[in-house]
């Protein structure tokens, strides 16, 4: 199996308190894949996006133990290239705009005159991405004076036009409208098309049903459940342990209580139309 990070016996307390935030984490990740990661408030997430980027240690201080694994080195042997293989799309996209750039065009640009890119290049490929993450018409405006939906827009663009290989995004439609969050997720969908590795954060379930291949469930610091996102959203006994699972799933499992034949239960919409359709005829048959 082609792992591009693992997490070993990984345990981790914030400085000064008195139980850690994420215990005894086994992971692995694989390559190209879509992580979606659930979990109520407070249950390590986006800790546990920190350690993947390995942000922990590096500026959260504290006590860790275990070993994070980035294609196979530890986070904590890596300098700054690590930014350039993980992109971090903060929760907050305010900490993401740089604030030394005027303009949304010079922001998207911002990364990749860090890195040295050739000026023709940086054009281009900050063109490309804000095409396809449709802020062109944000272009020449001051990134602060943008709305929260249109911040979150810029700041993934500023992230994918790095084009790294791992995306950790950490709750991207806590801004937005539904109109906004579709778009959001259209854009996450062309990056899983381009074999990107996706760790999403994200309490929107029925999206994480929609387009993740795989899902984390985190409890109290621990990952409680993980694995295919289809097995996995379609286990009502994690709803017992305060995961939040899809509605249509908790249908289809209520449909079969009272008798009705339903194949299997369905995590999306698209599923529970096909299920509960095959069902009433299979029933109608008798
Ligand atoms: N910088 C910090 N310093 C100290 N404790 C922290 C810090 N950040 C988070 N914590 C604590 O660590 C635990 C895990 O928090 P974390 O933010 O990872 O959860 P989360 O699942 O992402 O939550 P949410 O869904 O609310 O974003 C919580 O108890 C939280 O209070």
């Amino acid at each position: 199996m082609d792992y591009i990070i693992e997490c070993k016996n990984v345990t981790y307390s914030y400085p000064l308190a008195e139980i850690p935030a994420i215990r005894d984490l086994n992971v692995s990740i694989e390559r190209g894949k879509f992580y979606g990661v659930i979990g109520e408030n407070g249950s390590g997430k986006t800790t546990f996006c920190a350690l993947l980027r390995g942000f922990i240690p590096d500026f959260y201080k504290g006590e860790l133990q275990g070993e994070v694994l980035v294609e196979g080195k530890k986070t904590t042997d890596y300098g700054g290239e690590l930014s350039a293989k993980i992109g971090y799309v903060f929760q907050n996209p305010f900490t993401q705009i740089s604030g030394v750039k005027e303009t949304v065009f010079e922001e998207v640009a911002y990364g990749l005159e860090n890195f040295g890119v050739p000026v023709e290049e940086i054009e281009r490929r900050v063109v490309d991405v804000m095409q396809m993450t449709d802020i062109e018409s944000l272009a020449e405006k001051n990134p602060f004076d943008l709305s929260g939906g249109q911040m979150q827009r810029v700041a993934l663009a500023s992230v994918i036009v790095l084009e790294p290989d791992i995306l950790i995004i950490d709750e991207p439609t806590s801004q937005l409208d539904p109109e906004g969050t579709e778009s959001v997720f259209a854009i996450i969908k062309t990056l899983k098309e381009k074999h990107k590795t996706i760790i999403l954060v994200e309490h929107k379930i029925d999206l994480i049903a929609e387009y993740a291949d795989e899902v984390l469930v985190f409890k109290e610091g621990r990952l409680i459940a993980s694995g295919d996102k289809q097995e996995l959203l379609s286990d009502l006994s994690l709803l017992e342990q305060g995961a939040a699972l899809p509605q249509v799933a908790i249908l289809g499992s209520r449909l079969r209580e009272r008798g009705l034949p339903v194949s299997r239960i369905p995590v999306t919409e698209k599923q529970a139309i096909e299920v509960i359709a095959g069902a009433l005829k299979e029933r109608d048959k008798k």
